[in-house]
This record gives structure tokens, sequence and C-alpha cells, in this order.
């Protein structure tokens, strides 16, 4: 799914309207009807809910007055509250037209904000794309009241006063909503940490956007369904042998954090590598043997950690970093890896760290090496904080072009940068995740796709970030939030790829 910006969503709405022969009118009641519904059989409002309507000037504020008059006409009971406003759109003032006779129109005023009681359902309609500066005065003071009260608060579209595509100066009002209904597609601001508690739980309204439309809007910034994998990971031929899922090498673990070299190894043989092989310090050689019995083990002559690099030749791809350690050896390792390898490489963890205490390392990564950072690593390895989210993600892209690289942006919706611009959210995983070891798993299982002759650079990287995460959903029912370890993770990958196999 494309994330437009807020003026490009603009130009949809006017796109929709020309392509499907209807007025901006039909449009909005489309929205509302699908705000209306959701109220009904989602929220599952019953007659005795207060249903608080506050609507802006705009059409954000139409799309209220059109819920307003739906949900009155059904026979709830509905307050509607209008923000007083020197100009008002053009549906904005025909919608007020419609509204029946017998729903009282309430003005806000300092001195008469709405009153909320306990159970109280505000429906948020008072800006949307058409924000064009922080809410101040009258607008900031009834999203603050409203935000200190226990409604809960139902935003049309995008809580009011929070940008759509980019930061908001610190301390202006924004509505703290409980669910956010936002029409037909996700807006970048939903996906940033920052604006979680604006933005509570998002869902997507279907109002039958023009699709030839969305389709001819360039954007760069992409939501990544499950919809659009499917097909992406070729289905393993009836002939197949092992040779033809490529033969992985990963290099990691150091004393006390072999569990990781485990874990990643794991990972890639459920994600069908074909062979695997991973070195660790002689330390680790029997716990992986027995833990890993699929794999092959290379034990590096040293017991702690890593000094020596193996010859590459037989291998597809190489992984490096899950509990590796920052030893000046293994850094040399890291050094000779960059500069020898000729196939794929996945850099995790502690061989991210080295590259940030080394930025001159990085001008050696070969192209279309996958990174795989967490904020912490991933401001380590720029070597500067970002100032913001969206800063963050200016950061990630700057850097996945300067290296020719894709890098990754671990989080709830971990982001993935490509070489050419284009920027990737991934859909799936759960809180339980956020737990040591995950990152270990999605190495391994990003190694396997790597191997794979059959998948791009970055249909693996889509794959592989979906299918991590869509394992640890799968695991959740079983495990609860708490209890999801990433061994956990492991077993589910195998089905979480199995639903994105061709046919
Ligand atoms: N796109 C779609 O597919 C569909 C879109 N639909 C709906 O339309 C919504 C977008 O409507 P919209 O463009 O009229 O903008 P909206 O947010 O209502 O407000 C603009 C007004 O607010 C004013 N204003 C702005 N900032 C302000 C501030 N800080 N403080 C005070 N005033 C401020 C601004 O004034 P101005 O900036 O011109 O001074 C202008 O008067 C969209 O979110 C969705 O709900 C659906 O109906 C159908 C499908
Ligand atoms: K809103």
């Amino acid at each position: 799914m494309k994330l437009l910006s807020a003026a490009q969503t603009r130009a949809l709405d006017q796109a929709t309207i020309q392509a499907q022969h209807i007025t901006s009118a039909d449009l909005m009641e489309r929205a509302a009807g699908a705000v209306t519904n959701w109220l009904l059989d989602e929220l599952l409002l019953d007659y005795d809910t207060e249903i608080q309507v506050c609507c802006g000037p705009g059409n954000n504020g139409g799309d209220g007055l059109v819920v307003a008059r739906q949900l009155h006409r059904a026979g709830y009971p509905v307050q509607l509250w209008l923000l007083p406003a020197a100009r008002h759109s053009t549906d904005f003032t025909h919608q007020k037209q419609q509204l029946p006779t017998g729903l009282a129109v309430r003005q806000i005023a300092p001195d008469n904000l709405p009153t909320i009681t306990a159970g109280t359902v505000v429906v948020d309609a008072l800006f949307g794309t058409g924000l064009s500066r922080p809410l101040e005065g009258l607008a900031a003071a009834l999203v603050r009241h409203l935000n200190d009260s226990d409604a809960t608060v139902v935003a049309v579209d995008i809580p009011s006063g929070l940008y759509a595509d980019a930061t908001q100066p610190a301390d202006s009002a924004v509505m703290r909503a409980t669910y956010t209904l936002s029409f037909e597609l996700p807006k970048l601001a939903f996906l940033l940490p920052q604006n979680a508690s604006f933005v509570g739980d998002w869902r997507l309204l279907p109002i039958g956007l023009d699709a030839q439309a969305i389709q001819n809007m360039a954007c760069a910034i992409h939501f990544v369904t499950a919809d659009e994998l499917r097909g992406r990971l070729p289905k393993r031929p009836k002939f197949s042998h092992k040779g033809t899922f490529g033969h992985a090498l990963l290099l990691a673990g150091s004393k006390g954090k072999i569990g990781a070299a485990v874990l990643a190894t794991q990972a890639c043989l459920r994600a069908g590598v074909g062979l695997m092989t991973t070195r660790v310090p002689a330390v680790g050689y029997d716990i992986l043997q027995i833990s890993a019995p699929e794999a092959m083990c290379l034990a590096d002559p040293a017991t702690d950690f890593l000094t020596e690099l193996p010859d590459l030749t037989p291998y597809a791809a190489v992984g490096i970093g899950p509990g590796l350690g920052q030893h000046d050896d293994t850094r040399a390792v890291l050094r000779q890896l960059l500069e020898t390898a000729q196939v794929p490489l996945i850099i995790d963890a502690d061989a991210l760290n080295l590259l940030g205490a080394q930025p001159e390392l990085q001008q050696l990564l070969p192209p279309d090496s996958l990174l795989t950072p967490h904020p912490k690593e991933f401001e380590r390895l720029v070597g500067e904080p970002a100032r913001d989210d969206y800063h963050r993600l200016d950061q990630l892209r700057n850097f996945a072009g300067r290296t020719g690289c894709y890098c990754v942006l671990k989080g709830a919706y971990t982001a993935l940068a490509a070489p050419d611009g284009a920027l990737y959210f991934n859909s799936t995983g759960n809180p339980g995740m956020a737990s040591g070891g995950s990152g270990d798993v999605l190495t391994g299982l990003l190694l396997a796709l790597r191997a794979h002759q059959g998948i791009s650079p970055l249909a693996a990287a889509l794959v592989g970030l979906h299918a991590h995460g869509r394992a640890a959903d799968l695991a959740l029912p079983h495990t609860g939030h708490a209890g999801l370890l990433a061994s956990d993770i492991v077993r589910f990958i195998g089905p979480a790829l199995e639903e994105l196999m061709d046919e």
C-alpha cells in the first residue's frame, strides 16, 4: 500500500470524484457511512451511549456532520458540536444544510465545551489532512479538554492536530485518539513511535478511492501487506535438492553469547536454506553441534571470539553479527570479509557496532548488502542522533543511497530503505518480540533468503521481515506476549513462509 502525502490524499479525492462521476458530497457520504458503520459494528454503540461529534470547518468537519446525521437518524443520542471559524468548506456548508431539524447544533466556546461522562464516545472530526498549522486558541483548548477526559475518542481520518507526514512543533495540542479510522490507506504518521499516543489503534476503512489513480501516484513509501508479498517466494520444485537453496555461512557468537549464534542458525535452517555452516569461537563448538545438528560447525582457532575468516568459496551468502562481540581481532575478520566477499552479506548486531566505531569500514560494504540495526545501533552507524522519527527515516534513506545497501530500522513497524530511495514498512509482528534473541532470528531468516538464488535482494528483505513478524504472530496464541521467546519465532518461520509461497 502506498503511504501518500496529505497533498496526494487530497489529489486522490479529486481523481476519484472525476473518475467515478460522483460529487464530493457523494464521496463524503461514503466516507462518513464507513465511520458510522464502524461505530455501530465494531465499537458496538448502544442506544444509551452518549456520542459527542466535534466538527471543524473543513471536509473533516463535513464528515463529522454526516456521521452525526446518520447516527441521529438511526436513533442514537448524538450531540453535535461545531468549532467557530471565519471560513467553511463548500461541502461542510452543504452538509450543515442537510442536518435534520431535530438534531441540535451547539457552538464550542471557552465556557461551553462538551461534558464528558463515563462511557462517552467522542467523534473527532475537527481537522484532517487539511491541517495547515498547529492548533491554537479554542481548538487547542478543546483538544486538551478531551485529552484530559476519559472519553473514548474516535478520530476521523487522523487525530486532529497531527500532521500526516511531518512533525508538529513540540507541545502543540494533538488529539489522543483511542481509535483512528483512516480512509482506504494509512498515513506515514501512524507508523512512527513518536505518534503512538495520538493515533491509538488505527483501522483502514475502504471507501472505493480510485485504484487506478492510486496506482498512478508517484510514491516511494510503502506499507507492505501480505497480499503484496504473496507469490514472491518461489515454490520448492519437486526435483529440488539441497544445492538449489544455497549454502549459507554465519559468523557469530563469542563467549557467553553462543545462544545468539544458535538462534540465527536455527532460523536460517527453518527458513529453508540448503546447507548451513556456522563459524563460532571454539567455546561454541559443542553447543552448536548439539543444538543445531542440521548445521555444520567450523570452530575458530580462538576460544572466546572470532579471529579468522574461513575460505568463502563455498557460500552463496554470508551473515555476520549475532553475539559477535567487538574484539579487535573480530573487527579484522569483519574488515577482511568486507574486502573479499563476492556474495550478499547480512550485517547485524555487533558487526554494526564495529561499523559505527570505524566509519571508514562502511565504504567497503559490498552493494546490495543488508544491514539490520535497531534504532540505537543505527544511531551508532550514522554517528548522529536523530531529531525525530522523520529525520531518522531521512537518515535511513540517505544511508541506503550512500552505501548502495538495503538498511532495516527495527521497530513496531520495521522500516526498510532501498538503495533507490524507496522506503518500506513491515506490517506484521507484536510487542512480544521485544526481547533478546528476536534480532538474531531475523538475521538467520534473512540469510537463508539471500542464499536462495531465485529471490531478488528486495524481495528477500521484504519477505524476511514479514515472515519474522508473522511467525511471532502465529506463535502468540501459544505463548502470550510475555512468554514469547525468540525460539518460539523460529518454530513458526516455516508456516509464515508457507503463506507467501507461490501456489
Ligand atoms: N481525501 C479523501 O480521500 C477524502 C477526504 N475526506 C475528508 O476530508 C478531509 C480533508 O478535508 P479538508 O481538505 O477540507 O481539510 P480539513 O482538515 O478538514 O481542514 C481544513 C480547514 O481547516 C482550516 N485549518 C487548518 N489548520 C488549522 C488550524 N491549525 N487552526 C484552525 N484552522 C485550521 C483550514 O483553513 P486554512 O488552512 O485554509 O486557513 C481549512 O478551513 C480529510 O481528512 C477527510 O476527513 C472525505 O470526506 C472523503 C474522502
Ligand atoms: K480528525
